[in-house]
């Protein structure tokens, strides 16, 4: 049977890599895909891995019907296996809904790939969806880490590099840019919570004013 699956984790935890992957994995065995992605990194219609892989896609736009656009492939005697997402977090609900008939209507399997919350611990609209429409959700096995060391599961934004929590849901941007205006960190849920990146973990072992007292 056909499935709608949803790969979801925290942002640099490999889901790119993984979407790529089961291209790679499918094509070789001459099979076509349709891969479509929104706002990645690499600009409009790249799917790309920090791997240093990309690879051409359909950009989804806002208020592009995704189904009918396969429905326009097959009718022109395009061949359709299979259906790639990434960063699916950004699709909006009613594009999520089409996929999930995509699946159902058009029996293919539809793969999507993104980040459940964000930077506030909120769910994005298309992530939500996913989760109440997918036949399964798969969290991706290699663990993006904290600094602490613990497995990361939230998604940190920072702006000049101070951990906010407000702000715009979808700002394009990347981890490990400390000196963009924008980036990102991926935390535990604990040092989330304590709005503690990495460099204000360093800050703080470092201030004389942050001495060890015991709770009287
Ligand atoms: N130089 C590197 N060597 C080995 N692995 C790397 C390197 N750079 C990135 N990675 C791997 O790529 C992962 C990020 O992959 P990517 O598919 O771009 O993530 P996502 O799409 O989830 O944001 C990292 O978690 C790490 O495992
Ligand atoms: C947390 C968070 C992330 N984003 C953006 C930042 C990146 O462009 C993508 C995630 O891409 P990745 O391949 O999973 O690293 O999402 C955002 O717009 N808003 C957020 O809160």
């Amino acid at each position: 049977m056909p499935e709608l699956v949803f790969f979801s984790g925290t942002m640099d935890c490999g889901k790119s890599t993984l979407a790529l992957q089961i291209g790679h994995n499918r094509s070789a065995r001459g099979l076509q895909g349709v891969i479509f992605t929104r706002d990645d990194r690499a600009g409009e219609g790249k799917l790309s891995s920090r791997l240093g892989l990309v690879t051409n896609a359909v950009e989804a736009h806002e208020g592009m019907d995704v189904y009918a656009h396969l429905v326009g492939v097959l009718s022109e005697g395009g061949r359709v296996d299979y259906v790639i997402v990434d960063e699916a977090q950004f699709l909006s609900p009613d594009q999520i809904d089409q996929l999930a008939r995509v699946v159902d209507d058009l029996n293919l399997d539809v793969f999507a790939f993104g980040i459940t919350t964000d930077f506030r611990t909120k769910l994005f609209p298309g992530s939500q969806r996913l989760i109440e429409l997918a036949d399964r959700i798969e969290t991706l096995q290699v663990e993006a880490l904290c600094w602490c060391g613990a497995r990361a599961t939230h998604n940190a934004r920072t702006v000049d590099g101070v951990m906010v929590v407000e702000g715009s849901q979808v700002v394009v941007g990347d981890v490990n840019q400390s000196s963009a205006e924008v980036g990102y960190e991926v935390l535990c849920r604990r040092h989330h919570r304590r709005e503690m990146t990495a460099a204000a973990a360093r800050a703080a072992a470092l201030s004389p004013d942050v001495l060890p007292v015991s709770a009287g």
